[in-house]
This record gives C-alpha cells, sequence and structure tokens, in this order.
C-alpha cells in the first residue's frame, strides 16, 4: 500500500527538525508536524531564552566589578524586565522562524498541528488521516510540579519566560539544571531568591566536588539555600504565598518556580493504538537503534528520557536520518556527552565523576581551586574556579574533567574532544598552556590530589 510519507516525524523541536531535514536531504518524502511552537523547547522555552536571561544576570554583576577597575559605576537603577523581554522575545521568534525556514527550504511538508496515532501507519494531523511508512516520535517533554496542596499556584519554567514583571522574592523548588539556573537568573536581576531542594547538595549527578563549591557559590551571591527539605504545602496568603512542609519550615514570597523535572509528553498520544504499551510519566524505550517495540516507529530526543540535552537530540536525529535514508547506518554516542549548568559562574563538564570512575578502578584525582584574575582585582565574592581531572590509574586516560568557573562551558568543549578521543594526563600535560587564563590550569595540573577507587580494584 502506497503512504503519504516515507517518514512522518511526530514534534518540530530540537530532534524532530534535524531528523525530518536531513532525511528529505537524502530524498524522502518527509512531513513534520508541531503543535505549539517551530524548534520546540530549546528555542522557545529552554536553552535559548534561558542563555539570554543568564548573561542578562551576570551584566548586573560585572558593572559593579568595572568599578574596581577604574569605571565609574553606573548600576543605579533596577533593571529593566520589560526591555529584556522584549531583546528575548525578538530573538526567539527569529530563531523559531528559521526552524519553520529550514523545513521548507528542504522540502518538508510542515503541519501546524497536533499529531496523534489512530494505528501503527496512520496519524490524526489536526483532523486529518495521513499516512506513513516510517514514524519518528520527537515530541520532548513538560515541566512537573509536584503533587503536593497548593501546587496549581506555583510556577513552571515555561512561565519565566511570560512574566511581566521580575518577583520580588521567588522560592525554586528543586536542586537540578533548571533550579539552579533559574535561581541565579532570578537573584542576579534582583530578586530575593530561597532554593529548596530535599538532598544536602544541590545538582545530583554531577561530582561532589563541584557540587559543594556549587552550593558554596549559590551561597556567595545571596541565594538562600534550603537543603534537605521537601515542600508539603503552597498557600495563598494574603498577596503572597507560602511554602512550608509538616514541620516548622515556612518561606513567603511572590512567585515560586517548580524545577523538579520534566516528563516525556507521551499523554493522549495514542501509543496504545500504535501497538506500543508505555507507562505515563515514562520514557518511550527504544533499543540502541533508536527503534520502539513496533519495528517502523522511532522516538528519539527528550521523549525517550535518556540525555537530555538539544546537541543529543540533534545527533540522534541526524544519525537516525542517515540511516534510515541516506545509506549511512551510524549511531550518535551517548559517552562523554559534555553539559554545562548556567549557573553563575557556570559548570561544565565531560566524563565520569570521582564517584563513578572509582567504583571501576583505581583513579588519580588532581583538584585545583583557585580566584580568577578578574576577581583578583574586582574582589567580587564566590567567585572562586574549581578544576578537576579524574585519570585512571593504569591507563592514565582522563575518564572526566570537570570545572566551576567563568567560562567553563567554553572551555569544556575543546576537552571534551580530547576525552572523547582518548587523551591521557601526558598530553594534557605536554600541552602548551595559554598564558593568562584559567584554561591553562587544566595543563599544568602537576601535583596529584589524591587516589581514588582502590577499594574497587582489591574487590
Ligand atoms: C528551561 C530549560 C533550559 C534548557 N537549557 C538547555 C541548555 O542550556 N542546553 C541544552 O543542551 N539543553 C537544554 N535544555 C534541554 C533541551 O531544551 C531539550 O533537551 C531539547 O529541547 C529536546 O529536544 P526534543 O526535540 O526532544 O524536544 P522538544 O524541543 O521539546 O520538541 C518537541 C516538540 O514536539 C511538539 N509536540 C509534542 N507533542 C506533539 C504532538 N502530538 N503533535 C505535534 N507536535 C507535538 C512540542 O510542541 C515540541 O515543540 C533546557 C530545557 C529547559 C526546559
Ligand atoms: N544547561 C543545560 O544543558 C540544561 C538546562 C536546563 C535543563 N536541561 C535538561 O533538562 C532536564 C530537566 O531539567 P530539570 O532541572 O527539570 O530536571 P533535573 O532532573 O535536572 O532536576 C530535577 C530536580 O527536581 C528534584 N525533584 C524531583 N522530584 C522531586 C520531589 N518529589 N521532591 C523534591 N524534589 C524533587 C530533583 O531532586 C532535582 O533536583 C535536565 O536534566 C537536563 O537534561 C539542561
Amino acid at each position: 500500500m502506497p503512504y503519504d510519507f516515507d517518514l512522518f516525524v511526530i514534534g518540530g523541536g530540537s530532534a524532530g527538525v534535524r531528523c525530518g531535514r536531513i532525511a528529505a536531504g537524502h530524498g524522502a518524502r518527509v512531513a513534520v508536524a508541531e503543535e505549539r511552537f517551530w524548534g520546540g523547547t530549546c528555542v522557545n522555552v529552554g536553552c535559548v531564552p534561558k542563555k539570554i536571561m543568564v548573561n542578562a544576570a551576570e551584566y548586573g554583576a560585572w558593572m559593579e566589578d568595572a568599578a574596581a577597575f577604574g569605571w565609574p559605576h553606573h548600576r543605579h537603577q533596577a533593571h529593566d524586565w520589560a526591555k529584556l523581554a522584549a531583546a528575548r522575545d525578538t530573538e526567539v521568534t527569529r530563531l523559531s522562524g528559521i526552524y519553520g525556514k529550514l523545513l521548507a527550504g528542504a522540502g518538508v511538508t510542515s503541519f501546524d498541528a497536533r499529531a496523534t496515532f489512530v494505528d501503527p501507519h496512520t496519524l490524526d494531523v489536526g483532523g486529518k488521516r495521513v499516512t506513513a511508512e516510517r514514524i519518528v516520535i520527537a515530541v520532548g517533554g513538560t515541566p512537573t510540579r509536584l503533587p503536593i496542596p497548593g501546587a496549581e499556584l506555583g510556577l513552571i519554567s515555561d512561565d519565566l519566560f511570560t512574566l511581566k514583571a521580575l518577583p520580588k522574592r521567588a522560592i525554586v523548588i528543586g536542586g537540578g539544571y533548571i533550579a539552579v539556573e533559574f535561581a541565579c537568573i532570578l537573584r542576579g536581576l534582583g530578586a530575593e531568591v530561597d532554593l529548596i531542594y530535599r538532598a544536602p547538595l544541590p545538582l545530583r549527578g554531577f561530582d561532589e566536588d563541584v557540587r559543594a563549591a556549587a552550593a558554596e557559590a549559590l551561597a556567595a551571591q545571596g541565594i538562600r539555600l534550603n537543603p534537605d527539605v521537601a515542600p508539603t504545602r503552597i498557600a495563598k496568603v494574603g498577596d503572597h504565598l507560602m511554602v512550608s512542609k509538616s514541620d516548622n519550615f515556612m518561606r513567603e514570597a511572590d512567585a515560586v518556580f517548580f524545577c523538579t523535572g520534566r516528563e516525556p509528553n507521551t499523554a493522549g498520544l495514542g501509543l496504545d493504538k500504535a501497538g506500543l504499551d508505555v507507562r505515563p510519566g515514562t520514557g518511550i524505550p527504544v533499543d540502541d537503534e533508536h527503534r520502539t517495540a513496533v519495528p517502523h516507529i522511532y522516538a528519539i530526543g527528550d521523549v525517550i528520557d535518556r540525555v537530555n540535552l538539544t546537541p543529543m537530540a540533534t545527533a540522534v536525529g541526524h544519525a537516525l536520518a542517515d540511516t534510515l535514508f541516506g545509506k549511512n547506518p551510524r549511531k550518535a554516542s551517548y559517552e562523554n556527552v559534555p553539559t554545562a549548568v548556567f549557573m553563575s559562574p557556570p559548570i561544565a563538564t565531560v566524563g565520569l565523576t570521582e564517584a563513578e570512575a572509582a567504583a571501576r578502578g583505581p583513579v588519580d584525582i588532581y583538584v585545583t581551586r583557585f580566584t580568577p584574575m578578574r576577581h583578583t582585582i574586582s574582589k567580587r565574592e564566590g567567585r572562586r574556579t574549581l578544576m578537576k581531572l579524574v585519570v585512571c590509574q593504569n591507563t592514565q586516560k582522563i575518564l572526566g574533567a570537570h570545572m566551576l568557573g567563568e567560562d567553563s562551558a567554553e572551555i569544556m568543549q575543546g576537552i571534551g574532544i580530547a576525552v572523547g578521543m582518548g587523551a591521557t594526563k601526558q598530553d594534557f600535560d605536554r600541552t602548551i598552556g595559554i598564558h593568562p587564563t584559567a584554561a591553562e590550569e587544566f595543563v599544568t595540573l602537576r601535583t596529584r590530589t589524591r587516589v581514588a577507587g582502590v577499594q574497587a580494584a582489591a574487590q
């Protein structure tokens, strides 16, 4: 039976647009449906508007730093939220438009509509029946709220980008990427911020030294840290909100943000009609070729809930299109994915944490902390840089590199190439530094700080 399309992609975000565009470039007849905004989360309510706001938040402190370098101190007025919002929205609209145009340019048929399964090869696309030989599910995820009384009074990450004004006092619940980034944005723009998280340190999953340094940096910029707290209730008291838990913990604010994770957008997609049995709120299971349990249906990006990052989504979408239509079967690797948390100062990392590496065998640990040159002059508190290398004792390969400090994300991209190529500590040591930079510390870490993982080796 002839199908309307060779490939139908559900979702016009990072993963879906790349997959559809590349498949069309290989000559496939492709359609992509997007129900909300072209470019998806990254462009509209994620990486892009977030990074613009991170930049905005940093400028305030830089203006103060500049005074120590002889510049007049100009920070007499409060930040102009409306001006920032307008500039941000203009950029987001521009980028979202580019995503739409990229598809049109590649010859993809675009549907501005929601797509749901009717049967394994048929979709309802905004009321129209469309068939496809292969289907890629790239529907992303949605922010979640905690199931506590008053949760509906709280905001989710999308809401930061539609707020009309900076809340004077904000509570951010969560200790992950979005929570710490949002806490720094709000604080940097002038809000009083409480960060409430259930663990002793924020950023579970990151290296322990980095987590401790992150907590220090957050506190130094005036963010009130509330570790080991799982809130149980939000209530409206007069014109403000109160977050509480069962003992006498209570915090008041004008806005409460839930930054407590995201869940895959599988609800109402008709997966059962496609023959897929997926538990609500969980990622769609796929094999290592991103094939679901139904062989002609694939799932990529945040909807599989594996590594929820834009470059991972696009890499996988691209590889899948090359595999299916480009006569170039290949996989994007989930190993050694570099990542950054754009808090202030940012964290960037690639490879294994000390704990992960030590569980596999003996490792040499190199750690350094220092005040970057800019802040020996500015005297700004809480800007100490942390750099760390985790090195396999047997092979001397770099298993992990971690940094908290200014420009860490820019620095870690290059380190990621070296780590991915299997660079050793000796390769790092023989590289000539660029002076004077913070980055040169990565190639001048001469003294081992400690050894870890000896117990794992003994077992
Ligand atoms: C606040 C925030 C900040 C982030 N910052 C970063 C960052 O700095 N760096 C980074 O690498 N990652 C970041 N991320 C993560 C990144 O945005 C995601 O990993 C990435 O967008 C995932 O792409 P995707 O294509 O899988 O999903 P999405 O981009 O979410 O795209 C899915 C699309 O599918 C559409 N859709 C859903 N259901 C249907 C349907 N039935 N029919 C039609 N369309 C449908 C949705 O509207 C959406 O546009 C951030 C995320 C958030 C929330
Ligand atoms: N800079 C970046 O690359 C970037 C930025 C933002 C988001 N992202 C991606 O988006 C994903 C989602 O971000 P996120 O911050 O929403 O998720 P996350 O998984 O990073 O953090 C969720 C936080 O919510 C907490 N939490 C979850 N359930 C809870 C509960 N019942 N009670 C109390 N706390 C609870 C967790 O402990 C954690 O601290 C990230 O994992 C990341 O992959 C990336």
